[in-house]
């Protein structure tokens, strides 16, 4: 998964990680009547494999979406967004579907858990949707939730569970089928402080250790700070901070 090219110069060979998700030129509008609003607009932005990065904008500068044109929930109007190597902007619907399914992890601020199955299936689900036989997928899903810290709540509902649980749950399940990119819309929006540090640490724990590429929309600039690097949108374009 993480490929890399060598850089030619003095001195010890440089390898540069090749980007897991690239947005090429990506143009975004709605309309609403007679109006066109433009939200992104030439936007090119790129992650490897391994990095965390925060995506800080005020409310209605486009972070959602940024994140769902980049997790092929919704399609550019131009340019193109480039996963593991593969442009997405036309496939059909059915290619798209699976791509997501397999190669990108959403998680939300609300966390959108499956209320009547217990922690252990909600992290199951996705890998059973895919084709996983049970027994891998529990075995999967038990392994997740023990990193977690939440392994003696494996057969709690989501209402059994406190917030915190919750998201690492819904962390842990957008996770389950590896994906090479994890994209957050407001992770902790929705916990205290201590929690959402908690569930943070936790999250960018599991970015680390698995190696795949995350994008976290994020209001609270203190966890934004933890993370590589921080990006912001100006003008429809991704832009360094
Ligand atoms: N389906 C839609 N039709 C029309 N306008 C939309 C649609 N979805 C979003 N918008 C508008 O596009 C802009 C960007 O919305 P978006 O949800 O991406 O912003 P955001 O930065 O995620 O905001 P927030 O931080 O409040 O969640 C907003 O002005 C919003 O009203």
């Amino acid at each position: 998964m993480a490929g890399g090219e060598a850089r030619p110069g003095r001195g010890p060979e440089v390898r540069v990680k090749a980007a897991v998700i690239e947005l090429k030129s990506v143009e975004r509008h709605y309309v609403q009547g007679q109006r066109k609003l433009t939200i992104l607009s030439g936007a090119d932005f790129s992650l490897v494999p391994g990095e965390m990065v925060a995506l800080v904008a005020p409310s209605g500068a486009g972070k959602s979406t940024l994140l769902h044109t980049a997790g092929l929930l919704e399609r550019p109007d131009g340019g193109d967004v480039i996963l593991g190597g593969r442009a997405c902007g036309r496939l059909s619907d059915d290619e798209r579907t699976a791509i997501r399914r397999n190669d990108i992890g959403f998680v939300y601020q609300f966390h959108h858990l499956l209320p009547e199955f217990s922690a252990l299936e909600n992290i199951m689900m996705p890998q059973i949707i895919k084709g996983l036989p049970q027994a891998e997928a529990a075995k999967r899903a038990e392994q997740l939730l023990d990193y977690m810290q939440i392994g003696k709540r494996a057969h709690h509902r989501p209402a059994e569970l406190s917030g915190g649980e919750q998201q690492r749950v819904a962390i842990a399940r957008a996770v389950a089928n590896a994906p090479l990119v994890l994209l957050a819309d407001e992770p902790t929006g929705n916990l205290d402080p201590h929690t959402a540090s908690y569930v943070f640490d936790a999250l960018a724990a599991l970015v680390k250790q698995s190696g795949l590429a995350a994008l976290i929309a994020t209001h609270n600039h203190e966890l934004a700070r933890r993370m590589d690097r921080r990006v912001t949108l100006s003008e429809g374009k991704v832009v360094s901070l």
